[in-house]
């Protein structure tokens, strides 16, 4: 098995790979030679698709299928990982799930390292960009010494495969015993009913509804479908009833980092910008133009969202044939 300098850990990859995992692969090889950790088992065509990304090696636990139980076992397990890889080891890269950043905190407190979380992009020297204090600061974070452990949002990087594929041995690694023995297992999980839409924090457009949509999500659901994006909303639309609370985007929702996010009806109260504001492109609609979403907006269109967003999505429609 070839050395490697970044360790990429995916939470139970099984038997397909999300673009979230491919995205977080692509992340590590900008800083140097990428192993995998998965937490359960992988079939081979996984590996192989995991070697066409640059993949030198897939670790994954001896006889035990870590992603059925909470996050303490795989810390265990993943420092037991870097600590027999060695010393070249500097980076390990998680997402930035809840359970990534308890890997990623308790992975620091046993390896000793620095741990980074909330990254929405990496300098090939390591250097971690982030959005603190409700979006109101960029800040850029390095660990200088010994390992860094950093958990990165979705869309930070472009997932591609390598132009020379690595062949990913497969490595079983055991896990230490003593952490199964008080682990909490996890006995079920009851997936939530598809919308057919992109996961909202992994979609790289966002549309989203605020009270300026008075109800009414109808345009802003055909406006995301018409891009093939996820529909996001602020708390005031999901205070009303008008959509669930799991769409909502904010310091109290989710936090969205896409590509591109159209905000319709939507203020911009610190509150959401806390939630979206490291996205690539913001977009705008809204019939007040002293809104102050326009301040941090790229491009604004003032108007009704009613008329504005299906002309959009007819044009978009028109376009893509
Ligand atoms: C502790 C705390 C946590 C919070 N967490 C969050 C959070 O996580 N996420 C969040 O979003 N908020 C959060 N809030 C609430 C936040 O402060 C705002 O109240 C909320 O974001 C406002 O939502 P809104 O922009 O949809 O509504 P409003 O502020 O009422 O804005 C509606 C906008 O729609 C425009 N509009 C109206 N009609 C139209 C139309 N027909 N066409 C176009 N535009 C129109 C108006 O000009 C206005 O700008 C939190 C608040 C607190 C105190």
């Amino acid at each position: 098995m070839a050395e490697f300098t970044v360790l990429v850990v995916l939470g139970g990859a099984g038997d397909s790979l999300k673009k979230a995992d491919l995205e977080l692969v692509a992340a590590g090889r900008a800083l140097g030679t990428v192993a995998v950790a998965s937490t359960g088992p992988v079939t081979d065509a996984v590996r192989a698709q995991l070697g066409e990304h640059g993949a030198t090696a897939v670790f994954v636990p001896e006889g035990v299928d870590l992603s059925q139980y909470l996050v303490g076992p795989t810390a265990a397990w993943l420092a037991d990982v870097v600590a027999a890889a060695g010393s070249a080891v500097r980076t390990v890269l998680l997402d930035n799930s809840a359970d990534g950043k308890e890997a990623a905190a308790r992975l620091g407190v046993r390896l000793d390292a620095g741990v980074v979380t909330d990254v929405v992009a990496l300098e090939a020297d390591g250097t971690a960009h982030k959005s603190v204090l409700a979006g109101s600061y960029e800040v850029r974070a390095r660990v200088r010494s010994g390992l860094a452990v950093l958990t990165l949002k979705p869309n930070a990087e472009v997932a591609a495969p390598e132009p020379v594929p690595a062949a990913a041995d497969l490595v079983p690694v055991a896990v230490p015993q003593e952490s199964l023995a008080a682990a909490a297992r996890i006995t079920g999980r009851t997936p939530k009913a598809s919308s057919g839409r992109p996961e909202l924090t992994e979609a790289r457009i966002v549309v989203s509804g605020g009270r300026g949509t008075d109800g009414d999500f109808g345009p802003v659901e055909e406006l995301a479908d018409a891009l093939g994006g996820a529909v996001g909303a602020s708390r005031a639309a999901a205070d009303a009833g008008w959509i669930s609370h799991d769409l909502q985007v904010g310091q109290t929702g989710k936090t969205v980092s896409p590509q591109l996010y159209i905000a319709a009806g939507i203020s911009g109260a610190v509150q959401h910008r806390a939630g979206m504001q490291t996205a690539k492109v913001i977009v705008a609609v809204n019939s007040d133009p002293d809104s102050p979403i326009f301040e941090i907006a790229d491009f604004g269109v003032v108007g009704d969202i009613s008329e504005v967003l299906p002309q959009a999505a007819a044009e978009i429609a028109r376009r893509r044939g």
